[in-house]
């Protein structure tokens, strides 16, 4: 099999989010659609004989003991008995915190790469499993579809979505998904809809009232995309997204954001870039 030496870890954004209900746990439960994008972080992977699981050098904005990289490769060494080791370094070009799934990606990413350059052989539903254990948006990625998605996005059904381009905006916030989530003004009883409904246009984000109430950073963004399309935020934010007509004009639109505002414009993919490296049965 021919490994790839840079491992993308893609991008996604939340077409709809609707906050359905909540578990005794706390968690809330979703529905929602995720489209994977074809921009991304990237990852190398140096693997080692020492045992050792590290970093090959620093990642700004990403503290070492919260990296899901770190914990994704110490989990699978612990699981499956694996002696060696890795650096892993990271490119990262998606905002940490802002409703792409930078980290989540990162940690797929890892999991899908170290299953095969360590030789461990787990299928796809294994690795789903452990991806789950660090982090709710991570089975997406190792699922390696754009999915309609349920639970608190574990449970996946593979969708085929519109050939789409998105300009992408990140303003200059890190929103907190746990105060998100945690917000008075949230009722988590909205009632389920349909993948139907979701084609026939139903669907909004739940989460982007409370969001935009409290960065007005955010509300600034949306307001600007507005006079482009139909803006959405995705997931607990706050990036924020408009469909448009090509590449060209979507790097037009960019370059008005006000000072301060990043972004980039992606194409939506069906299939993740690393979907034929896990194998099925
Ligand atoms: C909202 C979504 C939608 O795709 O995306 P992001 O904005 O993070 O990308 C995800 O469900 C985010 O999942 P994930 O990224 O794993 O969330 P975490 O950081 O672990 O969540 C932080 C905290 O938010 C709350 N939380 C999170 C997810 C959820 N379904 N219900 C919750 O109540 C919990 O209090 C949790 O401890
Ligand atoms: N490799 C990583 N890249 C980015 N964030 C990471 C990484 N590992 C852990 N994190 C943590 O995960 C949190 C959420 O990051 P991310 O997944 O990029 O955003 P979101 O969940 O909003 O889509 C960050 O605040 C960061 O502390």
């Amino acid at each position: 099999m021919n490994l790839p030496d840079r491992w993308p870890a893609p991008a996604k954004l939340n077409l709809f989010l609707h906050v359905v209900g909540r578990r005794s746990d706390g968690y809330h439960l979703l529905q929602t659609v995720f489209q994977l994008l074809d921009f991304g972080d990237e990852l190398r992977f140096g693997v080692t004989s020492d045992g050792v699981v590290g970093r090959a050098a620093p990642v700004p904005g990403v503290p070492e003991e919260t990296d899901l990289t770190l914990r994704a490769a110490r989990l699978l060494k612990e699981r499956c008995g694996v002696r060696r080791g890795v650096r892993i370094g990271i490119e990262k070009r998606l905002p940490a915190g802002g409703g792409l799934g930078g980290g989540s990606s990162d940690c797929a990413t890892t999991l899908i790469a170290l299953n095969a350059l360590w030789g461990v052989g787990l299928r796809r539903a294994e690795l789903l499993r452990l991806g789950l254990e660090l982090g709710a948006d991570v089975p997406v990625f190792i699922g390696g579809r754009s999915a309609w998605a349920e639970g608190v996005g574990e449970i996946l059904t593979p969708l085929e979505l519109e050939d789409a381009w998105y300009l992408v905006v990140a303003p200059p916030v890190q929103v907190s998904t746990a105060s998100v989530f945690a917000a008075s003004e949230l009722t988590p009883h909205r009632p389920t809809i349909t993948i139907r409904a979701f084609r026939t246009g139903q669907g909004r984000n739940d989460l982007e009232p409370i969001v935009r109430r409290r960065y007005p950073e955010v509300d600034v963004a949306l307001r600007w995309l507005a006079a482009h399309g139909e803006a959405r935020m995705t997931g607990s934010g706050g990036c924020v997204y408009v469909r448009v007509a090509s590449a060209a004009a979507g790097r037009r639109i960019l370059e008005e954001a006000p000072p301060g505002y990043g972004g980039f414009v992606a194409r939506g993919v069906n299939r993740h870039p690393l979907y034929s490296l896990t194998r099925d049965s």
